[in-house]
């Protein structure tokens, strides 16, 4: 099970995250609560071994926005989160970097259907931390997609169960509170997922 922590703001949580075996971590390079710049996604990359996927996670920027953010943070994805047109895609396959296309599960379910390399299937509000219906989705995603949306540490193995994703996505189940991480909370999420 591919496992992405995502909102990742001070070294501690990032080695905590990489030390605890994420296969993926996310820097929020949009307007957010967990924004920050892309200088200290490339502070906090700079921690992250070659293995492990860096994540710019924006939503509603311009493709050009999006392309200076990468290049300025150094990250080896970027998560265009939303209904973005394939055209966004399309624009920034030649950046060099793995493309990830996050979407409600009203969207097209298709993972590679919008020239993307992973896909996120998310809550109909991005990034709030609420549980969704998970079983809905099971049978309509294809490829290699991961579940998001309101899961944590106690509900993760449910969600898994109802869903049958390829990996699984976090943010507000592993926080204290707001844009606060916790390396427990992360440490407990991947112990829950990988037993
Ligand atoms: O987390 C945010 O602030 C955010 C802002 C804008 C777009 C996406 C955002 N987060 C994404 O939401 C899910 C995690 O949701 P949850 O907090 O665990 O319910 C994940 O895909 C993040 O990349």
């Amino acid at each position: 099970m591919y496992v992405k922590i995502c909102g990742l703001s001070e070294p501690e949580h990032v080695v905590a995250a990489v030390e605890a075996g994420a296969d993926a971590i996310g820097f929020v390079l949009t307007r957010s609560s967990r924004q920050i710049t892309p200088e200290r996604a490339a502070e906090l990359g700079a921690l992250v071994p070659e293995h492990v996927l860096t994540v710019g996670v924006f939503r509603g920027e311009d493709p050009a926005t999006v392309r200076q953010a990468a290049l300025a943070s150094g990250v080896r994805a970027v998560q265009l989160h939303g209904r973005h047109p394939h055209g966004d895609f399309t624009a920034l396959k030649d950046l060099g970097v793995r493309l990830v296309r996050a979407v409600d599960a009203q969207a097209d379910l298709r993972c590679g259907a919008f020239d993307e390399d992973l896909l996120i299937v998310d809550a109909p509000q991005a990034g709030s931390g609420l549980p969704w219906d998970w079983a809905a989705v099971r049978g309509r995603a294809s490829g290699r997609w991961m579940l998001a949306g309101g899961l944590d540490p106690a509900n993760v193995r449910e969600a898994v169960a109802a869903a049958d994703p390829w990996g699984v996505d976090v943010s507000s189940g592993v926080e204290t509170a707001p844009g606060v991480k916790d390396s427990t909370l992360i440490q407990a999420f991947l112990k829950a997922v990988r037993g």
